[in-house]
């Protein structure tokens, strides 16, 4: 087991500085170049919590400068609109990145959908060419999913070394376990994943420097307490 004792990791405070940066950044294109950045948020239905996260996107957006194209489609909207909706997004000049905000509903293939974004356009990292090269030894995509890449900011601008550091990572969901355990593993940090099927996850839970909690299920990862640096993610 870890002796080190457990660091809170100011998140708000290295989002504010991270928005900050970012809100500079876009000036500054604006200004050499002439060009806003703009990013097409598009949400299909009216699920409470894909509408509030797509909001939170949308304020995000307008704070920092960056233009929300907003596209909201109705739950019944066919798989074929849908993506012809992606394809009319992927040709816009004032649209330089897009998120189709997850669950789809259930009558709509993600895969499809996700595999018709751009890749330049892919600012979620979710195309299977983004993901593939996320694997990759040597490769490296052009983007990579948000919330792991929250996750390795927020331990990096803590001052967390995460080369050689053990790394547990509990869930393999697309969105935040299986892209956090390959973003950890380019750090070079040792990584398990603890998902459903694993015997005596406490075990190896207990051994980590790192945890990274992303699974639905709220106090999944008190076992965990000794370990010094944990980040907690339930949306997956
Ligand atoms: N196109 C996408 N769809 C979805 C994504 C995504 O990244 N792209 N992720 C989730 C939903 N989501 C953002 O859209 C999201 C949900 C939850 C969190 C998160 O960090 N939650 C924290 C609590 C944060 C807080 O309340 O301050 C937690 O649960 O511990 C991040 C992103 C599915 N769809």
């Amino acid at each position: 087991m870890s002796d080190h004792k457990a660091t809170v990791i100011d998140g708000k405070a290295i989002a504010q500085t991270i928005r900050s940066e970012i809100a500079t950044e876009v000036r500054r294109l604006s200004e050499t170049y002439g060009k806003v950045p703009g990013l097409a948020v598009v949400i299909v239905g009216n699920r409470k919590d894909s509408e509030s996260y797509v909001n939170m996107k949308r304020k995000a957006c307008a704070e920092v400068g960056i233009k929300s194209v907003d596209t909201n489609l109705p739950e019944d909207v066919s798989e074929t609109e849908l993506i012809c909706r992606v394809h009319y997004l992927n040709v816009n000049p004032d649209v330089h990145g897009i998120l189709v905000q997850l669950p789809l509903p259930k009558h709509i293939n993600e895969e499809k959908v996700l595999t018709e974004i751009a890749l330049e356009k892919d600012v979620d990292g979710f195309h299977p060419m983004n993901i593939g090269k996320l694997a990759m030894k040597g490769r490296e995509p052009l983007f990579v999913p948000c919330t792991p890449k929250g996750c390795v900011e927020l331990l990096k601008r803590s001052g967390i070394t995460i080369k050689g550091k053990k790394a547990v990572v509990v869930g393999r969901s697309n969105i935040v376990g299986l892209p956090v355990t390959l973003l950890l593993l380019k750090e070079d940090a040792t990584v398990t994943v603890v998902h459903s099927g694993t015997k005596e996850p406490e075990s190896i839970i207990r051994e980590a420097d790192i945890i990274i909690a992303a699974v639905g299920q709220a106090m999944m990862v008190t076992i965990a307490s000794p370990c010094p640096y944990c980040l907690h993610n339930e949306c997956n």
